[in-house]
């Protein structure tokens, strides 16, 4: 497979950067990348990226290997991970050199480090436990509008299109996280340390427009209604049992501009699919196959060693939609007035159904047949049943639905990874 980007240098701020090579549509994976070198920091070092520059000296890298990433620093700018990152000290220097490195080489890969290595954080706590330095991504340059997203998984780094790429644009992700994206320009500088000159910074106001939707970025996302449905999806995933998962992401499916949304951004769409695929086969295994249709069942309280009899988890279900869940009446009185303008009662079908249909849905080509927006997105399938399957989320949704009616759903841990389109 030939690399979707070329590196590109230019004499202005952009220095060494990536470019799309061809058109890359949006969902697509563009980079996978193992660290040259990664640290949890260890106990000599005083810092994380004095423990990294020891681990990448150690591995061979000197003056020669530091100089390919020394331009930033030229132009005086500094990347994420040197927001946090002084110059090194004399004792760490020292350190650095006493297992025979000379100082020149050692001063020059911490250097590199410090204005182009990544912080590795915990997904779920954001929690910082190490730094990583990663050849091809330390080229890539910071967007507050990006057109990439890039995610550090087990320490690998990876980078996905969020938007179709035209050929010659340049790839951008953004240094920092989206919840920082969507403060106004002033606010998102402070977090920068260096003055960004992205297209969204040099189009933007100083001063903060007031409502966060006036901001207009980023389009259907966070600040919309949709962005928010999804959100809250997301958020149920993450501590939600698998019959409440399929229930919602049932609701979400069956919401027509939602899905019309979802259709135009894969990733959003992965989002609902994938966490609502390893719920639906946790449910159904756990259950037989006509227990995710059953809604009052109490079965899924086996999860957590609650047994059969467990109480159902004590929320409140939109009766109209069946797709919102709340922690009370109170707050679901208090999101009505939001929550109206998105409620589309559903019809009376099981959750799973439901779901199929939707998936269905998003997998279906527009009729201006626009490849870019096709969301059946490949995808490997990796059980404890043995084995890795390669398939679209379709696919995967039906198999799953003809395998628990034969009754041979039994794996309980079913992961998916999005695969290169
Ligand atoms: C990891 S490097 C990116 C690759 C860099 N272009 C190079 O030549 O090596 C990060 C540095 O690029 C520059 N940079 C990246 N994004 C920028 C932006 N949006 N505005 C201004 N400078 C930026 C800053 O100097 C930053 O410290």
């Amino acid at each position: 497979m030939c690399a979707a980007y070329t590196c590109r240098t230019s004499p202005d701020w952009r220095g060494s950067h990536l470019v799309a090579s061809c058109h890359i549509p949006a969902g697509a994976v563009l980079l996978t990348e193992a660290p040259a070198a990664t640290t949890c920091g260890d106990d000599e070092s005083e810092s994380v990226e004095a423990a990294l520059a020891k681990a990448l000296l150690e591995s061979g890298r000197g003056s020669d290997w530091a100089a390919r990433f020394a331009a930033p620093q030229q132009r005086g700018g500094a990347t994420e991970h040197a927001a946090a990152a002084p110059p090194i000290s004399d004792e760490a220097l020292r350190r650095l050199c006493a297992s025979g490195v000379d100082e020149v080489a050692a001063l020059a890969v911490y250097d590199a480090v410090r204005h182009n290595a990544f912080g590795l954080e915990t997904p779920l706590l954001g929690v910082e436990h190490g730094a990583a330095f990663y050849e091809t991504a330390a080229k890539l340059n910071h967007s507050c509008d990006p057109n990439c997203l890039s995610t550090r998984l087990g320490g690998n780094f990876a980078l996905f299109a969020v938007a179709a790429i035209e050929e010659g644009s340049e790839l951008f992700h953004s240094y920092l996280p989206p919840r920082l994206l969507v403060l106004p320009r002033r606010a998102r500088r402070a977090h920068l340390h260096f003055p960004c000159r992205c297209s969204r910074c040099e189009a933007e106001p100083e001063e903060p427009p007031s409502p966060l939707a006036q901001l207009g970025w980023p389009a259907a996302h966070a600040a919309t209604a949709e962005g928010h449905l999804v959100g809250r999806f997301s958020l149920l995933c993450a501590g939600g049992a698998p019959r409440e998962v399929v229930a919602a992401g049932a609701g979400l499916l069956s919401n027509a501009p939602l899905v019309s949304t979802l259709r135009q951004r894969p990733l959003a769409a992965l989002q609902v699919c994938l966490p609502l695929l390893a719920s639906s086969w946790q449910a159904r295994a756990m259950g037989g196959a006509d227990a995710a249709a059953d809604d009052e069942g109490g079965w899924l309280g086996g999860f957590g060693g609650g047994g059969r009899d467990a109480a159902p988890p004590a929320c409140l279900r939109c009766s109209r939609c069946k797709g919102v869940l709340y922690c009370s009446a109170v707050c679901q009185r208090a999101d009505w007035p939001s929550h109206r303008n998105h409620c589309t009662p559903v019809a009376a079908v099981s959750g799973s159904d439901a779901a199929a249909a939707g998936i269905s849905r998003l997998s279906e080509s527009e009729d201006d047949g626009g490849e870019d927006d096709e969301v059946d997105v490949p995808i490997r399938r990796v059980g404890a049943g043995g084995g890795a399957d390669t398939e679209t989320l379709e696919q995967s949704w039906e198999r799953m639905q003809a395998s628990v009616a034969s009754g041979r759903a039994q794996r309980l841990d079913v992961q998916y990874e999005v695969l290169q389109r």
